[in-house]
Formats: C-alpha cells, structure tokens, sequence
C-alpha cells in the first residue's frame, strides 16, 4: 500500500533555474494491479516515479509505503524499503555492461538465500520468458538495445518484488516483445503492484487496470481503465484477409488482385514482357510499383491481422514464487574478488594512468620515509664512539703545583675515582689501533685501522655475551666488540675482506702506532658497545703512552721459565733486561717511573711489558696518571648515580677544584641530532610535500574512479548489495592494483638506497630498515583503504537519481 501527500518536487530549487517537477500530488496505490502513468514528455511522470521508489529526495509532503512514513530521502531508510519492497526497471536499463547478461540478472537475487542451483533456474526462467535465454552467457554490451531492455527487465523481475516500477519498460521493443513483457507484468499485477510511466496510449488502454494522467507535475486525471480488444500496430505487413479479391485469368496468366472495399484503384496498366526466360514488367500506372519482399520489409500474408484480448493475456502462463528475504546482503569474498577484477579490467586505459601514479607515490613516499628515518632513527653503531658505561671527569681549576691541592687531588683520585665501588677507570682510545691484516704469499700485510672505540676492563665484559673464542688470560690478549668489526667492514680498507666473518678476527693481531708491542684478538663479544676489553693495566700503558706495565699476577700466568711465583712489593718494580741494558739501569736503582719504585730485578724480553709491579702498584702508577692529566675516564654501571656520588664528595673540595663531569656517549648523540635539526628542517618541508602530493594524487585518482563508475555503483545499490560489500570490492581492486605497483615500488626503492648505504665510496650512509619498510606498506595499504572509502561512502549517500539517473 503507497499514500502519496502533498508531493512536491523541485529542481534546483532556490536558485534562477529553479523548476516545479511536483505539485501537491496526492494519490494512494492498493497491493495490486496495473497502474500506468501518462502525460506528456517533461510532465514529471520519471519524477514522480523515483520519488516513489526512493531513488531521488523531495521537496515537501510525504510518501509512506506499507506503513512506513518518508518525509525525505533517508539513506538508510530508503535503502532498507527499496531494497524490501522495489522492483525496477529503468529508462537507460543501468545494467552492468561489462558483465554478462547472467550476473546481471542474478545480481537481484543477492538477497535471498538460494542456493546457487534455485537461482540459475529462477535466472533461466525469467530470460526465457523474455526470449533471451539465449543470450546468458552474453556480455551485456554485445547486445542490441531491446535486448539490454529486456535484460533490465529480467533483472527486476526475477526477484518477484511486491513493488514493480516500470518507467518506459517498451520503449526500445517490437510490438512482439512489448506484448510479450506487458502480459507478463499483467500477469504479476495480479499479485503486487505494477505502476509503469509510458506514454504508449494503446498499451495503457489494454493492459492498465487504472491510468493516471499527469500534466505539469499535477495529476490531472485517475481513471479506472476498462480494456478493450488491442489491435495490434504492424502496418508493415499485409493482411490479405482484410481485402476484397479479384480474379482475373488468361491463357498465359492469372492476376488476383487485392483492394480495401472503399479504396477501388484505377485501372492498373502493366506490360509484361517475357525474354529469355525472365519476365520484365513495365509500370504504365500512376501508382508506385512496390516489390513485397524482406528487403522492402513488407510480407505478405494469406492470413487475419491479429489481436490480443483479455482472454489471451490470462491464459498467458507466467509463474514465478516470491522470496523470502535474507538479512545479509554482502556478497560472498568469491564475488568481491570477481567484482574487484572485473572492475580492473574495466578500467581499460586508465588502468595505466592509475599504474603511473600508484608508482610514482610509492617511489615518492619510500624515499620521504627513508629520508625521515634516517632523520629519526639514529644509528649508534654509526654516531657513537664512546661505550654507554664511560663518564668522563676533569678536575677542573686545579694547581697541580700548590702542595695542598696535590694532596687532596691524590685523596680524591685515590679513595674516589679508582676506587671500583662506583667507578673503574678506563680508557679513550686517542693514538689509534691497528687490525693487522693476513698476510697471503701474493698481498703484503697491510693494517685495518680500527679507530674511535673505549677500552674497557675486561671483568666488564659479561660471558655470556662472548660470541666467538674466550677471555683474556694474559696481559695482551683482548676480546673485540662486533660492534668494532661492522665498521671496519663497512666503512674502512678492503684489508677487511682478508676476514671472513666475525670468527676469523679470533686470533688477529692489534697494534698501537708503535707496532713492536702487540695484542693478541682472543674473543669476539657482542655487548653493543664500540669497545675493547682488555687488562686494566693495558688501559694504564694506553693512558702513559709509553710505560708498558703488568702486575706480578700476570706475570706469573706467562710461565716465564725460571720465575716462580713472583710477589712484588707495593714500591717495588722488575724491568725488561733489553730496556736495563739499553738504558743502563741496576738492581737497587730508582725506576723512571711517576713515583717511588726500586729496581728489583730483570725479566727476560718478549712479554710485551717493560715493567712488573705489584697490582698495587699499578693502581698507584694510574692515580699518578689521573693526576697528571687531570681527567680520567671512568666505567660505571649507572652514570647518574655515580654523577651523583661524585658530586657529593667533591663538594667538600670545591674550594680548590671541581670535577666537571660529561658522558660522551649522550654528548656525541645530541650533537648529532642538533647537527641534524638544523639541516632537516628544509628536509622535511620537502619530505611533507611529497607525501601530501602522493595522497592528494591517489585521492584524486580514486575519487575520479569511484565517480565515473557512480552508475556502477548505483546498480549494485540498487539491487540490494551492502555498501559493506561495494566498498569492499574497492578496496580490493585499489589492493590488487597496488600489490602490482606501490609493493614491488617501495621494495626496489628501499633496496637501492640500501645498495647506494653499502657502497662507501658514495658516502650516502641512509638508515632504512626493515620494520621502516614494512611499516611504509602497511600504512600504504591503511591509507588506501581510507581514501577508498571515503569518496565511495560519500557516493554511496546520496539519492540514486542524484547520481546519474538522469
Ligand atoms: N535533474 C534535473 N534537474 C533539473 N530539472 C530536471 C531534472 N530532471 C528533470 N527535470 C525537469 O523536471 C521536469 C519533469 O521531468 P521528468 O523527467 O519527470 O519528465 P517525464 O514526464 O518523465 O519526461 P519524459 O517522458 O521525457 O521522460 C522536466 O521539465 C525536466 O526538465
């Protein structure tokens, strides 16, 4: 049941152009029968009918459809009755052209729940019924106009709605189609209601149970229709029924002709002349000679013109049930794809204007994202020089030379700095270090400086982290940092290639500049530091730069044949016999050392140390170091707390100096990065307009898709299938189209600026890694997603009529 009130319609209204389409319509429909709407072209029948059906908004009045009151155009609302309740069939078809005229048909059946096999047969039915069963498997595009009439037709039919609007359905028929699709909406008006805009008179006047004249947007009349007998409007053809007969026959011939009653020709004058076995005829009347035959389109036939009645179009057989309906109107994943394909492959040569961009965007956003990752994400390995542990002290304001501060400044270094509790001194490295290469009978040896690292006690070193061979032992065994060995292998000689991986370092030979005094690599550790873990007396030697020392303890795990545990007083020292002889030093003697040491005794060369003392000792020989160079380095497990402590003690010596503490691990990073803030300023404005541009372009590019295909997305709205599944099938075609375009793009981006950081030749050391890259996709594919929806859902909003049912 429709009640119409008060309708009113108005085209662009409130502006010049404005047009009354609807004026104050009232009208009111049963559940069944044939309405058929007449007027003039441009009387507002088109208009009145998508007002109806839901298709366009209007501008006053309401119109409420089985119980259910619109005062307005409601998507949701709307969408919800037109899908429950309408059928249509439209002016300009709106069928899927590119599809086949079988998904085109079974598009409407969507919502029911059929198997596949129940809805072929429905599918079958309803094309056969219209003569193009035939044409199934057809794209709809191959098809003549009448034919994609009728594949409209099916369409709306095969659902068997409880509303059927018909807005021209014969308009591109033959009188047999016409016939044929009018008895079949006859034949369904007994069940539901049929209302069809037309303005076939003699259609209307024999199959219409009421007709409704509409005249400039008014009902002008409403009318119960009695049908009469329709007399079919082929003038082409002749019947001979319908004429008197005249024989007229001869020897060599016989004529009938055949005339109207009242329409008596004059005397017909032809000559016959027969030549060679073909006859010629010469025309001697006024009349046209007119040949009757296909080309001519003009048949002649020895029948009675014939005619439709009532009783005809009841005994025309047409049956198809009406459905239940299903709530979920999605289409299954199957037919997403297919959609999403489909579509693609619609898209013909915009395809490769849609490939340019998608490319374009990603080589632009892979490039920005490198650019901001780089700028963000800092690469320790590559910046850092200091391990995290060190935090450097300098006593400050001091005179070494005022006795008094001598003093403090001792108890300072002494019961404070290198006192292990909170920090352990350790060492800077300053002269530079040398990998020794390996040496191939064909190569001389050549040397991998190794420069920029801390060295560091090795009991800091924890086990467990000892990648490759073992921990020192002797006083000249070191383990390196991998850490140290990425960089020689990225940034330094090509000596690097002499190695083979982390584990042939085991064994390597270091040397400082004076390259006598060697030490041997034992481990490769894996601390994530740039350090070198060695004895702390060799950090000693490193900081005096000359005095090679060792403690009695490691003295003694060298086995020097003839030394048996040796213990060594605190004062006391052995010295190297090459270094004795050469400098003419004797037991007894004062040893050239910062402090008071004696000359105990010799020790044979080789050991790589001038000097033995006692650990004490050594301890005494570094704070006299400190001392000296009134700084130190020192390793603390917990920079703020050892700050902190150092803090608090040197208070009470702030009057004669003042130990001013920096970490140069955090110090070379915000250096870095203030380096940096300065030049990516003008980095990022550009980074930020590429990125706007490469959205900006996919939007536009998406938007013009969805809305040149907005008559595409009307039909699928139309038909009863979920936005959810319209906007699906988008985002799918927009994934397909960027699995094959934004995917390989971003890949091959990110791999040739990561080929371009491994060659340092180019010193373009750019960070992107990975997890950068993944994330790029994923974002990619997130926006994509959102640009998709965006201008689909907008699409999908608005009236039908006000998309492209024009
Ligand atoms: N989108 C539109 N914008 C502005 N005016 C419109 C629009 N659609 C229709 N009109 C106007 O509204 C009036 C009614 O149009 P409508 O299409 O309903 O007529 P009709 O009776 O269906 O005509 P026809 O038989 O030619 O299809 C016409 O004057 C038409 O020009």
């Amino acid at each position: 049941m429709i009640r119409i009130n008060n309708l009113d319609k108005y085209y662009n209204k409130g502006k010049k152009s404005e047009q009354c389409a609807l004026n104050d319509v009232n009208l009111e429909f049963g559940n069944t029968g044939l309405v058929c709407i007449l007027g003039e072209s441009g009387s507002g029948k088109t208009t009145l009918l998508n007002a109806i059906g839901g298709l366009d908004d209007f501008s006053g009045g309401s119109i409420e459809i089985n119980g259910t009151k619109l005062t307005g155009y409601s998507p949701k609302l709307t969408d919800a009755i037109r899908n429950e309740h309408f059928g249509y069939i439209f002016q300009n078809y709106y069928i899927l052209k590119d599809y086949t005229v079988g998904y085109n048909v079974k598009l409407a059946l969507n919502r029911y729940d059929l198997t596949e096999e129940e809805k072929n047969e429905r599918v079958d039915y309803i094309l056969d019924m219209l003569g193009i069963l035939k044409y199934k498997k057809k794209v709809v595009s191959k098809l003549s106009g009448g034919q994609q009439q009728r594949v409209s037709i099916a369409r709306a039919l095969v659902k068997a709605p409880n509303i059927i609007l018909a807005d021209e359905p014969t308009g591109n028929l033959d009188e047999e189609n016409t016939l044929k699709t009018m008895m079949i909406l006859k034949n369904i008006s007994k069940e539901c209601l049929v209302i069809v805009v037309t303005h076939e008179k003699r259609i209307a006047k024999f199959f219409a149970d009421r007709i409704i004249q509409v005249s400039d947007g008014k009902i002008v009349s409403d009318k119960v229709n009695n049908a009469t007998a329709y007399e079919r409007g082929d003038d082409s053809n002749i019947y001979l029924k319908e004429y008197e007969q005249e024989i007229i026959d001869d020897k060599y011939a016989e004529f009938k002709l055949y005339h109207k009653k009242d329409d008596i020709p004059e005397k017909i004058r032809l000559n016959f002349v027969f030549k060679d076995g073909k006859l010629y005829i010469q025309n001697l009347s006024e009349n046209d000679l007119v040949i009757a035959n296909a080309e001519n389109g003009v048949q002649i036939l020895d029948e009675e013109r014939p005619s439709l009645d009532a009783q005809d179009v009841d005994n025309f057989e047409y049956n198809l049930s009406r459905l239940d309906e299903k709530k979920n109107a999605g289409l299954p994943f199957r037919e997403i794809w297919h959609m999403a394909m489909a579509n693609i492959a619609a898209l013909g040569k915009k395809q490769r204007f849609m490939v340019i961009i998608l490319l374009v965007s990603a080589i632009l956003l892979s490039i920005t994202t490198a650019k901001y990752v780089n700028d963000k994400v800092i690469d320790e390995a590559a910046i850092v020089t200091a391990d995290s542990h060190c935090l450097k002290v300098n006593i400050e304001n001091t005179d070494i030379f005022n006795e008094d501060e001598h003093m403090d400044m001792h108890e300072f270094i002494n019961k404070y700095l290198n006192n292990k509790k909170y920090g352990d001194i350790i060492c800077q490295n300053t002269s530079g270090m040398y990998i020794e290469g390996r040496t191939f009978t064909q190569i001389k040896s050549q040397d991998i400086s190794l420069s920029d690292f801390s060295y560091i006690p090795y009991e800091h070193l924890d086990k467990n982290k000892l990648l490759y061979g073992r921990m020192p032992e002797k006083r000249n065994e070191v383990v390196l940092d991998k850490q140290l060995i990425d960089k020689v292998t990225e940034y330094t000689s090509a000596v690097s290639l002499m190695y083979d991986g982390y584990e042939s370092y085991v064994g390597a030979k270091l040397h400082g500049s004076d390259a006598t005094v060697k030490y041997k690599v034992v481990g490769i550790s894996d601390m994530g530091e740039p350090s070198v873990y060695c004895s702390p007396n060799v950090i000693l030697s490193l900081m005096e730069n000359t005095t090679l020392v060792e403690s009695d303890e490691e003295f003694n795990r060298e086995n020097v044949k003839g030394y048996k545990k040796v213990k060594l007083k605190d004062n006391e020292v052995l010295i190297r016999k090459g270094f004795a002889d050469s400098e003419g030093y004797k037991i007894g003697d004062q040893a050239n050392l910062d402090g008071d040491y004696v000359i105990k005794g010799t020790f044979p060369d080789g050991l790589g140390v001038d000097y033995v003392m006692s650990d004490k000792g050594c301890k005494m020989l570094m704070c006299e170091q400190i001392y000296m160079d009134s700084a130190c380095y020192s390793y603390t497990d917990n920079i703020p707390e050892t700050k902190k402590y150092y803090k608090k003690i040197s208070s009470k010596y702030l009057e004669k100096f003042e130990p001013v503490m920096t970490v140069p691990h955090d110090d070379q990073i915000k250096e870095y990065l203030e380096q940096y803030s300065t030049v990516s300023v003008s980095g990022n404005v550009i980074m930020i307009a590429a990125a706007v541009i490469s959205l900006i372009m996919i939007y536009f590019m998406i938007k013009s898709n969805a809305m040149l295909r907005s008559e595409e997305l009307t039909v699928y709205k139309m038909f009863g299938i979920s936005n959810k599944s319209i906007i699906s099938a988008f985002i799918l075609e927009i994934y397909a189209m960027a699995s094959v375009t934004t995917l390989p793009a971003v890949l091959v981006t990110a791999g040739i600026i990561k080929l371009i950081s491994f060659a340092p030749s180019l010193n373009v050391g750019v960070i992107f890694p990975w997890w950068a890259v993944v994330g790029l996709l994923l974002c990619n594919y997130l926006v994509y997603a959102i640009i998709c929806i965006l201008p689909v859902k907008s699409i999908l909003a608005k009236p039908p009529a006000a998309l492209d049912l024009k």
